[in-house]
């Protein structure tokens, strides 16, 4: 049991989140239906617009009034050169829009992730689902919700039953595309009932923290698109863990989740590697 200033820390930092959460979910589901400037980061699938930058600029600007000494990992920012270091300081890590390609294209699945971790140990996580006013969230050891309900994961270890998750991202090379469509076709050689794309790395984790789908698995997202969700999947009773069957590498950008262990071994077995380096080494482009 974490010691009683934790725990009134936590609770403090977590509502903060979610009420910074909530006021910039009102900006995205206005500014969904403008017309938006447009442009591309490491790939033409890569999208960023205006709103991914002033609700960022807005969420870091509120938690550092309240939180002078804390870190921050944030999408844009690394997307303009910042450095993705997770040290021991309280760092926030957020997604601001996470589905940006379905956001210009008004697809209703957009989110907004804020994830913490202290002593690189990942506390917190709350993800909105701007357009059906759903706020996932976990705290360590206190459990996961959606809204005020309790979040539980599948119990499903048989392959040939379960409803697979994942995203392509954003490398869109001859190579990278024979990979990815070499890992969903195993799956379903496999006899899984269904692999599905939605555009949100980490709303698709939500669902799998909700037992609607039984494993996720991605190349290619970012620390961003993890933070959060993987403390929400873990208080549901799931497990976020490495493609290679080792413990989760956060900087790492892929990621197995399942709600038991033996699914996400059968997934991770499945898999061949799509390499796009690690958020945290600037030498590899942040794709
Ligand atoms: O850039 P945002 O924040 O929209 O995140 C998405 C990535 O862009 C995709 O490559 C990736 O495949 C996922 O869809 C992820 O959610
Ligand atoms: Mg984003
Ligand atoms: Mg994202």
């Amino acid at each position: 049991q974490a010691p009683m200033w934790k725990r009134a820390l936590d609770k403090r930092l977590s509502k903060v989140a979610s009420r910074s959460g909530a006021l910039v979910c009102l900006i995205i589901r206005k500014a969904l239906t403008e017309e938006k400037r447009i442009s591309t980061k490491t790939s033409t699938a890569d999208l960023v617009t205006e709103t991914d930058h002033l609700v960022e600029d807005l969420i870091i600007s509120e938690l550092r009034k309240k939180f002078p000494s804390h870190r921050f990992i944030a999408e844009e920012a690394a997307a303009s050169g910042a450095k993705c270091e997770l040290t021991h300081s309280p760092t926030w890590i957020i997604d601001p829009i996470d589905g940006t390609c379905n956001f210009v294209h008004r697809f209703p699945a957009v989110a907004v992730s804020i994830g913490f971790a202290v002593h690189q140990e990942l506390e917190f996580g709350v993800i909105y689902h701007c357009m059906e006013e759903r706020l996932y969230s976990g705290r360590r050891g206190r459990g996961a919700f959606c809204n005020s309900q309790r979040l539980q994961v599948s119990r499903e270890t048989d392959l040939s039953k379960a409803l697979v998750l994942t995203e392509i991202g954003p490398k869109r090379d001859p190579a990278t595309l024979r990979l990815f469509l070499g890992n969903m076709e195993r799956l379903l050689h496999a006899s899984a009932h269904g692999v599905r794309m939605i555009g949100s790395s980490t709303l698709a984790l939500c669902h799998l923290a909700s037992g609607a789908a039984d494993a996720y698995y991605q190349f290619g997202l970012h620390c961003w698109d993890l933070a959060a969700a993987t403390v929400i999947i873990r208080e549901a009773g799931g497990i976020v863990m490495d493609t290679s069957g080792a413990p989760l590498d956060l900087m790492a950008c892929r990621v197995v989740a399942a709600g038991t262990r033996e699914m996400a071994m059968f997934i991770a077995q499945a898999l061949q590697t799509i390499n796009y380096g690690r958020d945290d080494d600037q030498r590899s482009s942040n794709s």
